[in-house]
């Protein structure tokens, strides 16, 4: 018989104003969508071996990546058997697309997140067909782990700057790998330390002395058998962390480490055997894995937000504090407008990332497609898109992930709430694949030339039109959507050139264009990532704003309960869909080992001695 459902949370389902299967089915992409991912999540939510015993927060270090390490082998199997034959590849997409099935298994993601991530989509848009068809087979098939290694213990950031060397030998037509120094060191690859056995290391290709730039090189580096270091290659883990602690994040030096030549993906740029070097038709296709891990993201921070969010509402239409009015008794923290004004700002932050994710994902699927053909027009402006979108979608959820944990008190501060790991995940993102602040830059960097191009009455791309509008600076905008949107473009434009007169007068100040840029950095950044708009507005838009908080507060917990995350997969004390949030705080406090007797060994070692003096 399953648990009786909060009374607050029944009241708040039977207030609820629209279809909430209806909104599941648009987030989905369709009924038959919903019905696809509920059945995958079914299937392999059901499998055997999947869950721990013990929760993994009272696990050691150690014992917490073995188990990961147990559990990523069931997960996969799972998924794999699960797979539906009769399903089309975009139907399959469609499934995971939204689904959050591995959070269910993994609270701080899964030592296999960078085979899937980024190892398997640098072959696939690195390595030239033959090499495409080899190591595809390898990979998709788990015969191989592999992991994607560019970041040194020296450089993430500068690509350019990255230490590992490889040096082409035309007698032996093979590249010589190397860490000349500590900083060289690549550090930070997940899955690097003691799981995977391959990566796609990004290393500075050197023929006959001359350097060819950042080239990506497929490398193993464990024995497929017995899994140990290969003869030159330095391997460990780099340490607990923040999050990500069962993605066994490693480091890895090279020492003269020998690989074929045609370990070198040569996709976009080629080493003949005599050492003759092609260079690619541009060099920062080399950088196109990171350019589709940033869509990826976008996608994933609205999933990660929306499961936040279902957690903290749930708990806030269930936890009753406080007095609103004299004798009222204790209302829901829910029907407080600073809680509505804390929490429904993620819910349509979630909606606005889903459709942006949706939209860029289509932008990056018609470059890619137009790159095929030798088209390469359009790739500046999906770099600098993907840039900004990744950028703010990651800080804005870190925020709102941590405002929907703060929104929960005490509780909301615990492990079992899962809103810390959730946390954990996220703020991560603001920091890999690019560290935010130096994308909105490169996104600067783009602005600044479109407005350049604007000014000398060229044609700008549809993302960058708005730098083109002649708006005069009196322009008044109403209270519409249309207004609103008028009114960002047009401070938008007003910040970009306002960066651009600074970096102008920097310059006539007697400075470089370097230092000009570097002094107006701030601005640059401010340009791409926000916008605000003008006094008088902001009282309107208050007013406007507090009424449709009213307006939603009935439809919350629909709201959250159409993003139609199950149980496991919010892994929450408080964001259970049944509410019973104190018995459910209650059995994971039971859990922990320290409540398996009643007086702890430390009385008799040290506490007892100590408080009779004795120590
Ligand atoms: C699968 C399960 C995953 C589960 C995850 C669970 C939870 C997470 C929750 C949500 C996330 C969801 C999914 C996330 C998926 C995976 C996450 C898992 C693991 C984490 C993986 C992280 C891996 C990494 O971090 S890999 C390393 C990343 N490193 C970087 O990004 C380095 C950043 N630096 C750079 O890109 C460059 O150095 C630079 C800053 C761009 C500068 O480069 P430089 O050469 O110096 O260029 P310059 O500034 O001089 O500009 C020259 C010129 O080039 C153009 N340019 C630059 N880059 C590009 C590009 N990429 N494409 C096209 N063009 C580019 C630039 O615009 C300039 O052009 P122009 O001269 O102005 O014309
Ligand atoms: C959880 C996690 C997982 C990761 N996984 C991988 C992985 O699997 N593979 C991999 O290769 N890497 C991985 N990384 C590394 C990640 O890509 C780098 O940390 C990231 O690129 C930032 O580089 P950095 O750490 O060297 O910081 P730095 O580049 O040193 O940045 C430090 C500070 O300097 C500032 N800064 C740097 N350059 C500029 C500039 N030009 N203008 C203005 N400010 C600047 C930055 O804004 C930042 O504030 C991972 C990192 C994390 C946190």
């Amino acid at each position: 018989m399953s648990a009786k459902v909060n009374d607050d949370l029944l009241t708040e389902r039977r207030k609820c104003e629209f279809n909430v299967e209806e909104l599941t089915n648009y987030l989905d992409g369709g009924a038959q969508a919903t019905q696809n991912r509920r059945k995958l999540e079914d299937k392999v939510l059901s499998t055997k071996g999947l869950f721990d015993e013990v929760p993994e927060e009272y696990l050691s270090h150690k014992e917490k990546y073995e188990n990961a390490v147990r559990k990523a082998v069931v997960y996969y199997k799972a998924m794999k058997e699960a797979e539906d034959p009769n399903q089309t590849e975009q139907e399959r997409a469609n499934a995971t697309y939204r689904s959050l099935l591995h959070a269910a298994v993994f609270k701080d993601n899964s030592p296999f997140s960078l085979h899937l991530a980024m190892f398997i989509p640098a072959i696939l848009g690195q390595a030239d067909e033959e090499q495409k068809k080899y190591w595809m087979k390898r990979a998709s098939k788990m015969e191989i782990i592999g992991t994607y290694a560019q970041t040194e213990l020296g450089h993430g950031t500068f690509i350019r700057g990255l230490e590992t060397t490889a040096t082409y030998d035309p007698k032996t037509e093979e590249f010589v790998l190397h860490s000349p120094t500590l900083t060289a060191y690549k550090w930070w690859p997940g899955s690097l330390a003691h799981t995977a056995n391959y990566c796609v290391v990004m290393a500075h290709l050197y023929i006959n002395g001359k350097s060819c730039g950042i080239q990506p090189f497929i490398v193993q580096f464990r024995d497929e058998e017995t899994h140990q270091p290969l003869p030159g290659i330095k391997l460990g883990e780099i340490g607990a962390k923040l999050g990500f602690n069962t993605v066994n994040n490693g480091f890895l030096g090279f020492d003269q480490h020998r690989i074929p030549r045609n370990r070198m993906l040569m996709k976009n740029a080629q080493v003949l055997k005599d050492g003759t070097f092609k260079r690619s038709p541009n060099s920062k296709l080399t950088y196109g894995t990171m350019v589709y891990v940033r869509v990826v993201i976008v996608n994933g921070m609205a999933n990660q937000l929306a499961r936040a969010v279902t957690i903290a509402v749930r708990y806030s239409a269930v936890r009753r504090q406080s007095e609103l009015k004299p004798d009222a008794g204790e209302p829901q923290i829910l029907d407080y407008v600073t809680q509505q004004h804390k929490l429904f700002i993620g819910i349509a932050s979630s909606h606005a990332f889903t459709l942006t994710a949706k939209w860029l994902t289509r932008m990056y699927q018609k470059v890619t497609a137009d790159l095929e053909k030798g088209n390469l027009d359009e790739l500046p402006e999906l770099h600098a898109i993907a840039c900004c979108l990744k950028a703010v979608t990651t800080t804005d959820t870190s925020v709102l992930v941590e405002r929907s944990r703060t929104s929960c008190g005490g509780h909301g501060y615990m492990l079992s709430s899962n809103l810390p790991q959730i946390y954990g995940l996220v703020t991560a993102a603001c920091t890999y694949e690019g560290e935010n602040t130096v994308l909105m830059l490169q996104t600067a960097r783009s602005l600044v030339k479109a407005l350049e191009q604007a000014q000398s009455g060229k044609r700008l791309s549809p993302t960058m039109s708005y730098l083109s509008e002649k708006v005069s600076s009196r322009l008044k905008w109403d209270n519409s959507i249309d207004g609103i949107v008028k009114g960002f473009r047009r401070v938008a434009y007003g910040k970009v050139e306002s960066a651009m007169r600074s970096m102008r007068k920097y310059v006539r100040s007697g400075l470089g264009p370097e230092d000009a840029w570097n002094m107006s950095s701030v601005q640059l950044v401010a340009a791409s990532e926000y916008t605000s708009i003008s006094e008088a507005d902001i009282r309107q838009l208050q007013d406007t704003y507090e009424d449709l908080l009213g307006k939603i507060r009935p439809n919350a917990v629909g709201l959250v309960d159409a993003f139609d995350f199950r149980d496991q997969i919010l892994n929450s004390t408080l964001g259970a869909y049944d509410g019973r949030v104190y018995e459910r705080l209650m059995e994971e406090a039971l859990k922990s080992p320290l409540n398996a007797e009643p007086v702890n060994q430390s009385f008799h070692k040290y506490l007892k001695p100590f408080m009779q003096g004795k120590l």
